[in-house]
């Protein structure tokens, strides 16, 4: 178990564009200019991982895969890639650019077999994305719901998912701190690391977090917070150091 919560600054694409979402809403967009920018800016930070998320696949509004495969070659810190990774072909284009691992959200609620296929192939290169409202899941650009967020971590559990990201929608790009009960809940019932995502407003916040670093939280995605300036991220790594 990592004894220091690990931090993975967000780059979220759309249309070409670095942005950020409230609750996931197709919509909602703030932009912050180009991806690569964003993400060589946390690079050059200090940051020792990169969450980049192609957020017109997830929505299956078109995708960005060119520019998020350009980006993540540019990466010299690790890369957790995820949106509309859900078949042979989008995996193996994402696993090609050389990202530390992928996130797969939609496919793990629509094509269980699928998963648990690229789960035993790939180990720990695959992470799945819990992202819920209440305890639901939600798919395909959180639109739709996907099952129950507990029988569905047994049953990935079973299947040897190596680690979970788990978001609480209602909490994404609102500034209104993570759910630390929600993660304490999912900490319980797995012993698979956990990386937090949603909410992250404060030092503070990340402080709470990664208090819960020895339940099995293992790191915390930081998006809002960041681009809106609550904190720089090297204030944020000197926090949970
Ligand atoms: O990150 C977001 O803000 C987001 C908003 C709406 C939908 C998805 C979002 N992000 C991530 O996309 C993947 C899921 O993609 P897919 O379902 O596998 O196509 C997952 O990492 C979400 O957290």
């Amino acid at each position: 178990m990592a004894s220091k919560l690990e931090l993975l600054p967000a780059v979220d694409v759309r249309d070409g564009q670095a942005v950020r979402l409230v609750h996931g809403e197709s919509g909602t967009e703030t932009s912050y200019g180009s991806p690569l920018q964003a993400a060589l800016a946390w690079q050059g930070a200090g940051a020792e991982w990169l969450h980049l998320v192609d957020l017109d696949a997830a929505f299956g509004t078109g995708d960005n895969r060119d520019l998020v495969a350009e980006v993540t070659r540019a990466m010299d810190i690790k890369v957790e890639l995820s949106g509309g990774i859900r078949d042979d072909a989008s995996l193996a284009k994402a696993l090609a650019t050389g990202c530390t691992r992928v996130n797969l959200g939609t496919a793990a609620l629509e094509t269980p077999e699928w998963v648990a296929k690229v789960i035993a192939e790939h180990g720990d290169r695959i992470a799945v994305g819990l992202d819920v409202r209440g305890t639901t899941l939600k798919g395909r650009g959180w639109t739709r719901d996907g099952g129950d967020l507990y029988e569905t971590l047994e049953r990935l559990d079973k299947e040897g998912c190596a680690r979970y990201v788990v978001t609480d929608i209602a909490k994404d790009g609102t500034l209104q701190g993570p759910n630390l009960e929600l993660l304490r809940n999912v900490c319980a019932a797995t012993d698979r690391p956990v990386v937090a995502s949603g909410g992250v407003s404060s030092l503070d916040d990340l402080r709470a977090i990664a208090e819960l670093v020895p339940l099995g939280v293992e790191g915390s995605i930081v998006g809002k917070a960041l681009y809106a300036k609550a904190f720089t991220l090297e204030e944020a790594l000197e926090a949970v150091s």
